[in-house]
């Protein structure tokens, strides 16, 4: 496994009028690592991803991405870089099928431009061709080669969310960004995804997560930063992040208190570092 950066994040911050999002963060994701992004709820998390993957530009900072400064960068620049997301609710076509859908991905990376396409009928065809089968490939990685003709309009959320990673793996990233993809899914789906990502870094690609299931979360990644009034609070290994004081006083001490999140951190406290837990 290489240890080299893959993005790294240096003193950025987003600001909103007032608000201040995204407050300094300097965050390095290593190339082909599985790393989470934590925090309560209003942390900052979707704007450090928006900010990422260009949706939405830095107010002061810079963004390095496979070696390169992508802070200028807008969104299709990246998505051609390599950084591609998913999105806390699916954003999809409804009337599309599943397999149309992944194959808009796709034609995001297709050789066949504009030119060629008005040059060349037969190597449009062929691309075509090609870019149909590897959709259809990226829907039987996530399960759902049956579904390949189905409306999106008439998948369920789990579905949904997995057309979703297959059309951002179309794209043929470096880089995914998963924003809270369990969420939403019973536990076999949940055990799915997870067992996909694991595969998909196993082959190379590197992965960030928002998540708010801790459980999910702190058994997959590698590494975790914590953003909490979207400040850096803490960033370290899932047993070093679960006992971490500030991490703790973060979860257990919100203003308004997820009662989910405290039990999930509890429980994944106990697992890490019994010795550690808070009384
Ligand atoms: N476009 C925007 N305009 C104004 N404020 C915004 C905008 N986007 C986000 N915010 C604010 O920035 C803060 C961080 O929001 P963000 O969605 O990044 O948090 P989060 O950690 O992803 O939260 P959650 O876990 O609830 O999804 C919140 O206070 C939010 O209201």
């Amino acid at each position: 496994m290489t240890t080299a950066p893959l993005l790294r994040l240096d003193g950025v911050s987003r600001r909103f009028g007032g608000l201040v999002a995204v407050r300094e963060l300097d965050m390095t994701v290593t190339a082909g690592a599985i790393h989470g992004l934590i925090g309560p709820n209003g942390a900052g998390k979707s704007t450090a991803f928006d900010l990422v993957s260009g949706l939405t530009r830095v107010s002061a900072g810079t963004v390095h991405f496979d070696g390169r400064d992508v802070t200028a960068a807008p969104a299709e620049r990246r998505v051609a870089a390599g950084i591609c997301r998913t999105f806390q609710t699916p954003r999809l076509f409804e009337a599309m099928t599943a397999l149309e859908t992944v194959m808009t991905g796709c034609h995001r990376t297709s050789r066949c431009g504009f030119l060629a396409s008005i040059l060349s009928v037969r190597g449009k065809a062929a691309d075509e061709a090609a870019i149909r089968r590897r959709a259809h490939d990226l829907l039987a990685l996530v399960g759902l080669e049956r579904a390949a003709d189905t409306p999106v309009s008439q998948l369920s959320y789990g579905p949904r969310r997995l057309v979703e990673i297959a059309r951002a793996l179309a794209t043929g990233p470096k880089l995914l960004l998963l924003d809270e993809v369990a969420s939403g899914l019973n536990p076999v789906e949940t055990q799915f995804v997870a067992d996909l990502v694991r595969t998909l870094a196993a082959d190379g690609l590197t992965v960030v997560l928002v998540e708010h299931d801790m459980r999910f979360i702190l058994g997959i990644c590698e590494r975790v930063t914590v953003l909490n009034f979207g400040t850096r609070i803490a960033d370290g290994t899932p047993a070093e992040i679960v006992a971490d004081p500030a991490v703790i006083a973060a979860y257990l001490g919100e203003a308004r208190p997820d009662a989910a999140s405290r039990r999930d951190l509890r429980h994944a406290a106990r697992a890490a570092a019994p010795q550690d837990l808070p009384s």
